[in-house]
């Protein structure tokens, strides 16, 4: 992997809060135009994580940096690079999505011009003159993501981005980071939601008690920690009529395939599906508690 390629680096990043270890040795790396997820449950070191990583909080020990600009020494070069969505929506609910833009171009001295722009990469242009207050909860999120995109960040960072979300408006919410991966944009994201992560990321950290317990693709993690199994339709008579019965077989069981071969041989085998783990399931195990 090239140097170059990589955008966010953490080196055993620490936080403490009081004698509370909130974050113990975290270290991980996302490359440029990839969707990281970091999972855990709730209390597991997340925000915290995130709050390091875009320079609202000092780590107590260990480094990173984030497009190459260290977290800790430049604070301003990074605010420059970075874009953040917290879970709070501070949105002007009685203006319209684009003065409620337009008003952070001020702040931020980007010109107006650009809110045509990041409306456009969550797909709102036609909802610009709308009130905030008749917008659903998904479009409020995609606002906060186009505000976070106003001054052309390289990095994106979302906490929890569909959290307290209703199905239709996660999957929107989905659709527009995948969109932004597309085009180029790093993203680290966190979140409880083990699916969500599936859909979503080339890579994923599981992070528990401040800790990372797993990193990797979330397909090796399937392949190395989950399950190998199949589930086997069978035929069955019962009371002089047909009916359909599943049943899973280890993939790793000598029993259990001298069992299908019987199932074959008696013709009784209708479909076999193979059967491949949850992400959930996969967290639990490596974990031992669940995400949620
Ligand atoms: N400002 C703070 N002061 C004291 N303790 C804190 C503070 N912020 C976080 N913590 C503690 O640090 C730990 C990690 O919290 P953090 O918010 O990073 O977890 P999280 O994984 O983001 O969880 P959630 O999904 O609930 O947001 C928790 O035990 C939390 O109570």
């Amino acid at each position: 992997m090239e140097t170059a390629d990589i955008m966010i680096e953490a080196c055993e990043l620490q936080r403490m809060f009081g004698k509370k270890i909130a974050v113990n040795g975290v270290s991980f790396s996302a490359r440029r135009g990839e969707i990281f997820g970091l999972l855990g449950p709730n209390g597991a070191g997340k925000t915290t994580t995130i709050r390091m990583l875009t320079g609202q909080i000092i780590p107590s020990g260990g480094k990173a940096r984030v497009a190459g600009f260290d977290i800790v020494q430049q604070q301003r070069e990074l605010k420059r690079v970075i874009g953040v969505v917290f879970e709070d929506q501070n949105l002007y609910e009685r203006l319209s999505a684009r003065l409620n833009l337009e008003f952070s171009c001020n702040l931020y001295g980007v010109p107006k011009t650009r809110v045509d722009e990041v409306l456009d990469m969550v797909k709102l242009r036609d909802r610009a003159k709308d009130p905030i207050r008749t917008f659903s909860n998904g479009m409020k999120q995609r606002i906060m993501i186009a505000r976070a995109l106003l001054h052309q960040p390289q990095v994106l960072f979302l906490d929890e981005p569909s959290r307290g979300l209703d199905p239709i408006s996660a999957r929107e919410v989905r659709q527009t980071v995948k969109e932004l991966c597309q085009q180029g944009m790093t993203i680290l994201l966190t979140t409880h939601l083990m699916e969500e992560a599936d859909q979503l990321c080339q890579r994923v950290a599981f992070i528990n008690n401040g800790q990372i317990v797993a990193n990797d693709t979330p397909r090796h993690l399937k392949l190395a920690h989950g399950e190998h199994t199949m589930i086997v339709t069978l035929e069955c008579e019962a009371n002089g009529e047909t009916a359909l019965q599943d049943r899973v077989l280890s993939l790793d069981s000598a029993t259990d395939q001298v069992q299908l071969e019987t199932w074959m041989r008696e013709g009784v085998v209708r479909a076999v599906h193979s059967n491949e783990a949850s992400l959930e399931e996969v967290f639990i195990k490596v974990a031992g508690v669940r995400p949620a």
